[in-house]
């Protein structure tokens, strides 16, 4: 029998976990490959934790080996190959994810640690919980010896939302839409790019004109997080649990020739300072995200990339000074 794959979640008594965790089950993230699973909730989290894990058995998923639930961070860690860090408290309406900052910030350096401990030497490191960049920047301070590069944020469903929100405008389906780019921080100064994106082969600028996007396309895509707020009255639960799939199955398995946009820790590529975790158009190749190189950033693309990281810088600094760092 093939090896299990052990793969741990956080905050799996939560709404995002409680549609996380079947998918995975079912094999959605790893393939044909047995999958144990590690649930790490707090006290106050254990019971929905504890009683999704009797549903999982009731699922009886061919490729589910085990399911612990657990309080310790170091139990939930050990020998972990990935890693989806969605524990943390969501925000409610009137607050930006910024706010969250203090509140969550504290959890990601034990967490950070733990994994530091005793995670595998291939563990990918996913943060979901926000504000998402700085939490994973604040884990992986906290894990000297896992490379950098295993730390990554999610931004995978900003970029699902503006591919969606782009084929919704002009009446396509999704699969012809290709080369869209977020970039930034996952919060309301985010970027979405269509510079370089295409629609059945061509380019998209050509197909939109240049007041919708800056003045409708842009902020609907940035600030759909609160959309869904105001109308279903708390956060995006399921579209992430599917952009966490989405995230993790491509970078185990390949993005082949086209990019996706994900938070990785920046080489200095697009004039993002180094050791940020930045939004960048990634591929996916042999197991490792790469930095989509060499694309051209005209004026208004700079402004605003230079305006989200300049939040990340921020964020940086604030967490330093709250010794997060
Ligand atoms: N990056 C992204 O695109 C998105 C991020 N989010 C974020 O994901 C996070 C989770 O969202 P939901 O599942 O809706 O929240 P939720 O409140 O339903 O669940 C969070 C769970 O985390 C648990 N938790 C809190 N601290 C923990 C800790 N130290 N260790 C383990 N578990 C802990 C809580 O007990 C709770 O069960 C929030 O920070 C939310 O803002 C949500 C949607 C999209
Ligand atoms: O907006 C929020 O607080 C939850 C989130 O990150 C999103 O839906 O993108």
């Amino acid at each position: 029998m093939t090896t299990p794959v052990t793969v741990a979640v956080t905050g799996a008594g939560g709404q995002i976990g409680y549609a996380l965790l079947f998918r995975i089950a079912s094999g959605q993230l790893f393939g044909e490959v047995p999958v144990r699973l590690r649930l790490l909730e707090i006290a106050a989290g254990r019971a929905a934790a504890e009683g999704t894990a009797l549903e999982l058995q009731d699922g009886a998923f061919p490729l589910l080996h085990s399911v612990d639930v657990t309080e310790d961070a170091r139990s939930a860690f050990d020998g972990v190959s990935a890693a989806l860090l969605v524990g943390a408290r969501p925000r409610s309406a009137g607050m930006e994810r910024a706010d969250l900052l203090e509140a969550n910030g504290g959890i990601f350096g034990p967490q950070g640690a733990a994994l530091n401990a005793g995670a595998a030497d291939d563990v990918r490191v996913l943060v979901v919980g926000n504000p998402a960049n700085t939490n994973a920047l604040i884990a992986s301070a906290h894990a000297p010896d896992i490379p950098a590069e295993r730390f990554t944020a999610m931004t995978r469903l900003d970029h699902n939302r503006a591919v969606a929100q782009l084929a919704a405008k002009l009446g396509v389906p999704v699969s012809a839409i290709d080369g869209v780019i977020v970039w930034g921080n996952h919060s309301a100064s985010q970027y979405p790019d269509l510079s370089h994106a295409t629609v059945n082969g061509r380019p998209a600028t050509e197909l939109v004109d240049e007041g919708w996007l800056a003045d409708e396309y842009i902020p609907r895509v940035a600030n759909r997080g609160a959309e869904i707020i105001a109308v279903r009255g708390s956060s995006s639960a399921a579209s992430a649990a599917s952009a966490a799939i989405d995230h993790l199955h491509d970078w185990v398995h390949g993005t082949g020739g086209h990019w996706t946009s994900a938070a990785v820790v920046s080489d200095g590529s697009y004039g993002v300072p180094t050791g940020l975790i930045s939004s960048f158009p990634v591929r996916s190749v042999d197991g490792r995200w790469e930095i989509v190189p060499g694309l051209d950033i005209d004026t208004f693309s700079r402004e605003r990339i230079d305006a989200s990281v300049a939040e990340l810088v921020a964020e940086r600094e604030a967490v330093r000074a709250l010794g997060l760092l």
